[in-house]
């Protein structure tokens, strides 16, 4: 095992009366793919939110436990939720760029930390787009608006866009559901680039995603983690039955 980037140790969370996410724990390799696997409802993406405070912006919600990124708890009094915001970034299920050119989509993250050089933000929209796979698909049309690039080309702009304000973790939350094979293929090898420079942590419905991507899989039933461990376990030699059930896809 590498270095645990973030540690979740017996997390709830309960949106009012509703508890949805029931003492979970699981740690967060540095530089893998963690995947989150398990039944519609089962508190995947409740949980994933937690992990950079997002469910914050859900009236009602609240978190217990504890969840450290390098070592710090990122609940504690006095955390700037931005920064934990911007070091540990999120892509959604739907591709939602900015209604702006692809190249403010990328410079707007940087602009409001202080950066204005345009050399250097010229940089970073190379340098993000190029990581996100997508450079050579737009290069030459920069200034044009970002809702006219497909589905797949949106999802990855918004990766460049998570990418450009330098964070450590990104969470995606089923970033391929709303994409067809090839562009969900071309997210699936990013994903497993990225994790040379970052630690990914993803919710997928996909158990096969899961299995092609991931280095650990967490599966989760009614709010409770059954079963975490290395994915080629997991899938192989699960250790519990529920899991086993469900990677058969005997149930759920
Ligand atoms: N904003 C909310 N208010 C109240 N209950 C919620 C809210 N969001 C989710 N829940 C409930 O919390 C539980 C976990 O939901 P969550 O969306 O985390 O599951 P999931 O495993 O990600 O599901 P899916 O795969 O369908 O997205 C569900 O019972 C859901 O109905």
């Amino acid at each position: 095992m590498r270095d645990t980037v973030m540690d979740i140790e017996n997390v709830d969370v309960w949106y009012g009366d509703k508890h949805a996410v029931l003492g979970v724990n699981m740690p967060v390799e540095e530089h893998g793919v963690t995947a989150l696997i398990g039944a519609s409802g089962c508190g995947k993406s409740t949980l994933l939110r937690s992990m950079n405070r997002m469910n914050d912006l859900i009236d009602g919600c609240r978190v217990e436990g504890s969840i450290t990124f390098r070592g710090n708890d990122i609940y504690a009094e006095g955390t700037d939720v931005n920064e934990v915001r911007t070091r540990i970034g999120m892509i959604f299920q739907r591709p939602n760029p900015y209604p702006m050119s692809i190249r403010d989509n990328i410079t707007y993250g940087p602009r409001i930390h202080g950066i204005t050089k345009a050399s250097e933000l010229d940089e970073i929209v190379e340098r993000t787009l190029r990581q996100a796979a997508l450079w050579d698909e737009v290069k030459d049309r920069l200034k044009r608006s970002a809702l006219g690039l497909s589905g797949g080309q949106q999802q990855r702009l918004c990766i460049a866009r998570a990418l450009a304000v330098n964070p450590d973790v990104i969470l995606m939350d089923e970033p391929t559901s709303a994409l067809d094979p090839i562009a969900t293929a071309k997210i699936e090898d990013l994903v497993r680039d990225l994790k040379k420079d970052y630690t990914v942590v993803i919710v997928t419905h996909n158990m096969q995603q899961a299995k092609r991507i991931s280095d650990h899989t967490g599966f989760m039933q009614l709010g409770e983690m059954m079963e975490f461990g290395e994915t080629k376990q997991i899938f192989e030699d699960p250790h519990n039955e529920t899991t086993s059930k469900y990677i058969q896809g005997i149930f759920g």
